[in-house]
């Protein structure tokens, strides 16, 4: 397994275009209708006809123009990509809706994804709902009479449009507006800093050249990613804590000073709970110990910048203080979503913002990536969507250099984050960084948190042995064939911390089990056959990964 995977630019958008808000001319007036351009709307039909025509001649996309008011083709006329407009076609104020988004769309700088399908096409909303995700009771929305309603790739609905249709057009403008790097750009991350992070083995903080390279990324792109990045038992009980708050309703809705509505649908749309370090419940001492591990890694990638980016070496430095840790979900059934913000836009103290995410088995076109921009409070340039995959760290700057957000998400999506702060916040509980000290040790974990029912009890010796192992939370176990007396030596050398274990002793067993069953299994041939495999001095991880060759690869008893 390797311990860094680049992470995936997804969907790169097509080059070109400034991206820029266009002047629209349109206004909410209080009867609860709306005006365009100053103009009272005539009929529906009318002013569709009015909307095909002027968008035939404007069209910017060169394609045939996507919506139809009479027959439709068999084959459903939206794409993946497309925001599709739902409505009655019967109904004035709804076709009203479909006139804006033409209108709207017809003066954008660049290409609207978006495409309009009257509710009564039954077998296009079929593919729709099949596409999409989309529940029964979110179908009866779309079919209601006399509205129109929305459907973002991801599923996510804005309703009630009839009533007012900025929701949409704002939703629609902020896509044309995004800007993707170009392939150009994307590829030199790629090549610095991705490609020899993922060539580079073993647990990464005890690499120089890792850690050296993290801190130029810091510097020069403001943002890191590390998977694995936790003992693989600590993030599994962090799960378990998340999973738990999440299913027993003791969290709350996240709030923002934006307002929850701004959009018509939700600002920000997941649960949170706050945790802090007393130590007094599970919770607590979980994220103790998770928050001890973040600092250390922080402050290692700080000390290495002291020679490759002495800004860096002295923002982390200049960290005093840590939050509670926020344990979040957003719930796949509201297809939660988080816009575009940045941690520390008000000088809140925020420098840091250091996030785990805890999503197995995380699938693209599951949605929930963090969308990172280019540093500026108003820059629209994507730097990159990264995926939340489990047990993923991403570390970024909490100001102006990262505006985020979070694209909306099909499935429950879980994540721990902590901020830190080089300047005091009075309204926040905040805590002095290093004054944790859990030891190497996590809380113990659950044997399964993919769902709520329990793994069976463990059958086979190897089982019981995996089992014990988990609950004993280990660390770093350093594997040499004792009756080799270079191999003892070497391992001697070792880092005190680190437990050593002889592969010709009775210990080898048990804990040859953190390397999972297979290794177990390999011992029944005798220590030889282990040997062979992995060679005569080997590293367990935390996380069950074996690092073989020992003797040759020098940097891992470092
Ligand atoms: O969960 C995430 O990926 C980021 C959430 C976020 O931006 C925030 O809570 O400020
Ligand atoms: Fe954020």
């Amino acid at each position: 397994m390797a311990l860094m995977h680049a992470p995936s630019l997804r969907a790169l958008g097509p080059d070109g275009g400034t991206p820029g808000i266009q002047r629209f001319h349109m206004r909410r007036v209080a009867s609860g209708s709306w005006m365009k351009s100053g103009v009272q709307m005539g009929s529906a039909f009318v002013m569709m006809q009015h909307a095909i025509s002027t968008l035939r001649k404007t069209n910017r996309r060169g394609d045939s123009h996507r919506f139809s008011i009479t027959a439709r083709a068999s084959a459903p006329s939206f794409t993946a990509n497309d925001v599709v407009v739902v409505y009655d076609r019967n109904s004035k104020v709804a076709g009203e809706v479909v006139v804006a988004v033409e209108k709207d769309s017809a003066m954008a700088p660049k290409k609207v994804d978006y495409a309009v399908l009257p509710s009564s096409d039954a077998s296009s909303l079929a593919e729709l709902a099949r596409q999409r995700g989309l529940t029964e009771k979110e179908m009866k929305r779309l079919t209601k009479t006399h509205s129109a309603s929305a459907v973002l790739p991801s599923g996510a609905l804005i309703q009630n449009l009839e009533l007012d249709p900025w929701p949409l057009l704002r939703e629609l403008r902020y896509r044309t507006c995004l800007e993707y790097p170009k392939l150009d750009e994307w590829k030199e991350m790629e090549e610095k800093y991705f490609v020899p992070l993922r060539s580079m083995k073993g647990p990464w903080w005890k690499q120089p050249e890792a850690l050296d390279l993290l801190a130029k990324q810091l510097d020069e792109v403001g943002f890191v990613i590390i998977d694995d990045f936790l003992p693989e038992n600590m993030a599994r009980a962090m799960k378990a804590s998340n999973m738990k708050l999440y299913e027993e309703s003791e969290m709350q809705e996240g709030a923002t000073t934006g307002g929850s509505e701004r959009v018509g649908i939700p600002h920000r749309g997941d649960v949170l709970k706050w945790i802090g370090y007393d130590g007094e419940s599970e919770a607590s001492r979980c994220v103790s110990a998770f928050v001890e591990h973040i600092e250390q890694s922080m402050l290692a990638i700080g000390d290495a910048a002291s020679t490759v980016a002495p800004e860096v070496a002295r923002a982390v430095s200049s960290v005093k203080w840590r939050s509670e840790t926020m344990l979040t979900c957003y719930p796949g059934k509201n297809r939660a979503r988080y816009f575009r913000h940045t941690d520390n836009s008000s000088g809140n103290g925020r420098l840091l913002t250091a996030l785990v995410y805890l999503n197995e088995n995380w699938q693209q076109g599951d949605g929930g990536e963090l969308r990172l921009f280019y540093p500026g409070e108003k820059n629209l340039k994507v730097r990159m969507e990264v995926e939340p995959l489990w047990n993923r760290l991403l570390l970024f700057w909490s100001d102006d250099r990262s505006p985020h957000e979070v694209l909306s998400t099909c499935k429950d999506r879980f994540a721990a984050t902590v901020w830190f702060y080089d300047q005091t916040n009075p309204t926040i509980p905040l805590t002095e960084v290093g004054s944790i000290s859990t030891g190497s040790a996590a809380a113990p974990a659950p044997l399964d948190d993919s769902d709520t029912t329990q793994k069976q009890a463990p059958e086979t010796p190897a089982a019981e042995v995996m089992a014990k192992v988990e609950e004993t939370a280990p660390g770093l176990i350093l594997f040499y064939d004792g009756s080799d007396a270079e191999m003892v030596e070497l391992s001697e050398s070792l880092d005190a911390t680190c437990r050593r274990v002889d592969l010709r002793s009775g210990d080898v067993e048990e804990a040859l089990g953190q390397a999972g069953e297979p290794w177990v299994t390999m011992l029944a041939d005798g220590a030889d056959a282990v040997i062979q495999e992995a060679g005569p001095l080997f590293l367990c991880l935390p996380n069950g990964e074996v690092l073989k060759n020992g003797q040759k690869e020098r940097w891992m008893l470092e």
